[in-house]
């Protein structure tokens, strides 16, 4: 599992006159449990970019365990997320004419040849998180089965942090409940890391810390809250 430490992040747009995000200093434990909230357009994407490496930050680090991703070119910050964050969107980001097992494992496949102890874990990644036929079309899937294929291909490399946006927001109430239920339990089996931008309430009092963002600022922190 790995800790995040952000300090003096701002990410700048052109066109902009006041940066889009500016955060003084984020800290998580390894093994800690985050959720981000906050109104449309308040930063939680581009903060969560900026933390995955996704994006070119303007300013400050970004150390997961000690390497800082915001000092690393595009190309290496691309393998340090393959090698070490597994994401999970709101619109699950599979891919159609694809098995779920296939889906699990072509992250692995696109860089190089797959191990078969990764064919195992894919396969049982796909029975703890429900699936039962690993050889379905991934289009044929209910929308929760899919977001749970989502999930078991996030954690097929072991990361050290799951980062999730919005995972519950395109699911009906029952089925969002169990899929959060699954990504806290998955992580906490797995001893990943689990930051999650979500609007869910079932989501949130599942995580152990709130953080809320208003104009690319936090202006909540439950952690200091409970801390003052
Ligand atoms: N590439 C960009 N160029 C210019 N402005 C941008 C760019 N990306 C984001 N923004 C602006 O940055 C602000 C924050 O956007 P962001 O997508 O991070 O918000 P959000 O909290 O994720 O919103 P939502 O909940 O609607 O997805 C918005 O005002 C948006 O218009």
């Amino acid at each position: 599992m790995l800790a995040l430490a952000i300090s003096g992040l701002t990410m700048r747009f052109p066109g902009l006159d006041t940066p889009v995000l500016s955060i003084d200093r984020l800290h998580l434990p390894a093994g800690g449990r985050l959720a981000i909230t906050g109104a449309s357009g308040s930063g939680k994407s581009t903060l969560i970019n900026a933390m995955t490496g996704l994006d070119t930050v303007t300013s400050g680090s970004v150390c997961w365990g000690g390497t800082d991703i915001a000092a690393l070119a595009a190309g290496k910050r691309d393998a340090f997320r393959a090698a070490n964050i597994g994401l999970v969107m709101q619109d699950f980001h599979l891919f159609p004419g694809l098995s779920a097992f296939e889906n699990v494992v072509l992250p692995v496949r696109l860089s190089r040849r797959l191990k078969p102890a990764e064919c195992e874990r894919a396969l049982h990644l796909l029975e703890t998180t429900g699936i039962a036929r690993p050889d379905q079309a991934i289009e044929t899937l209910s929308r929760g089965e899919m977001q749970r294929v989502a999930v078991a291909r996030a954690l097929l490399s072991k990361p050290g942090v799951i980062v999730a946006d919005e995972p519950t927001a395109s699911l009906d109430r029952r089925t969002g409940s169990e899929v959060a239920e699954l990504i806290v339990r998955l992580a906490r089996d797995e001893g990943t890391t689990l930051i999650v931008v979500t609007h869910d309430p079932a989501l949130m009092e599942r995580l152990d810390r709130r953080v809320g963002l208003d104009g690319g600022r936090i202006v909540e922190d439950s952690s200091e809250v409970l801390a003052a």
